[in-house]
């Protein structure tokens, strides 16, 4: 028998309502590139979700699958429990941001703003209103009648969140907006952005490779690698508690040693035999126990010690040589060469790190506290 198409597959009536859901989505171009595999997410509303990656992993795709502009292979998208995978752009409750923002030159605000309303229909009265009002709520009403093409950037960018609003989303989606402003522009729009999300209470899901605005800005990040979702978690999380591999190698600044989990241990504690000795993080100890495993350290929980320090025995215990030492503001940073691998990062408050004697060249001890580290399957 022919299997129904995949949008009319039914779903369980008591399934929790979220504002967005992704189910095994997945997207493979004409040319066999598969961009997005097996996608799934759930959001509630107003939550502010960003997807992070390094270039190509397929971020952009699956926002444009979410807006309609890119068919979807497999899998379903629901907005509020409503199944959108085969409407159009205009159908949906949704807005996009493009990087470049998309105005039309020869127009002006006004009628940039009110285009989006133009397309789905709106007549000339409520669109002149509806322009009207978020211009003034963006603080832009002097704008309104200025060309798109004789504003500044910190302007078009602002225009270009005018006109997602404006058509009322239930989610706004935004292509890495920020990322033609310069460094202080993005800071006063990366707030403005996120006192806008919060009193709007709109959905918003933000698409960036800059790791600090994923941060900085979001309550929950989908890091994703090559169409693959690695970990979706909040963003503390992501740096205390990578996943897998990928994350504990992109998130922050871990030291990484590679091993394999020993047997016996539990209560979710994991110990892993390494090249420089035994070591011990959170993980589950059962599940991974005689399997090849990682050992995720971050560089703020790495203590150092004189040469011949001995602390606690021979666990979470390495020597090594300081390459360079170097104070930011009020952290302080050390690169410490260990035999046979990369170097590692620590760092640590200037207070703690003024006490610190050792400089380029001195052997010291590393040490961490096990509940700090983090043991993933590798
Ligand atoms: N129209 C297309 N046809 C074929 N392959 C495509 C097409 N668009 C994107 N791709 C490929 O799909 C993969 C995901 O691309 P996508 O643009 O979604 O990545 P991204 O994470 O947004 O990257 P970036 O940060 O560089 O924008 C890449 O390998 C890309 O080359």
């Amino acid at each position: 028998m022919p299997s129904a198409p995949q949008s009319f597959r039914p779903f369980p009536e008591n399934r929790m309502l979220h504002d967005l859901e992704l189910i095994q989505v997945g997207k493979t171009y004409e040319d066999g590139t598969v961009a997005v595999a097996d996608f799934d997410l759930s959001v509630e509303k107003g939550e502010f979700v960003a997807f992070l990656g390094p270039s190509g992993c397929g971020k952009t795709t699956t926002l444009r699958m979410i807006a309609g502009f890119e068919t979807i292979t497999h899998g379903d998208i629901l907005i509020k429990g409503r199944n959108v995978s085969e409407l159009p752009p205009e159908r949906r409750p949704t807005s996009m941001i493009f990087q470049n923002y998309a105005l039309f030159p020869h127009m002006n605000v006004r009628q940039n703003v009110e285009y989006g309303l133009a397309v789905r229909g709106i007549g000339k009265a409520e669109r002149r209103q509806r322009a009207g009002r978020i211009l003034e709520k963006l603080g832009l009403s002097a704008l309104a009648d200025k060309r798109a093409d004789r504003l500044s950037g910190g302007q078009r960018q602002r225009i270009a969140l005018a006109r997602g609003l404006v058509v009322e989303p239930d989610i706004l989606l935004l292509d890495e907006p920020l990322g033609a402003l310069d460094a202080n522009l993005r800071r006063v729009i990366q707030n403005e952005l996120k006192l806008l999300q919060k009193e709007l209470g709109i959905t918003f899901v933000f698409v960036t490779h800059a790791q600090s605005e994923a941060l900085g800005l979001s309550d929950r990040v989908v890091v994703m690698s090559n169409g693959k979702v690695e970990q979706i978690s909040a963003p503390r999380e992501l740096y205390t508690r990578p996943a897998t591999p990928f994350v504990a190698g992109f998130i922050g600044a871990n030291a990484i040693f590679e091993g394999v989990a020993a047997s016996g241990a539990s209560g979710g504690r994991c110990r892993l035999d390494t090249a420089f000795g035994p070591m011990e993080g959170t993980g589950d100890g059962e599940g991974l126990a005689g399997r090849g495993a990682i050992i995720a350290v971050p560089a703020d929980a790495l203590d150092v010690h004189p040469a011949g320090w001995q602390g606690a025995g021979p666990l979470n215990h390495v020597a090594g040589t300081v390459l360079s030492r170097e104070v930011v503001g009020h952290i302080g940073h050390l690169q410490i060469a260990l035999p046979g691998r990369r170097p590692v990062a620590v760092e640590a408050h200037v207070d703690k790190f003024e006490t610190l004697a050792a400089g380029p060249g001195d052997a010291v001890v590393l040490s961490w506290a096990p509940e700090r580290s983090s043991v993933i399957a590798a």
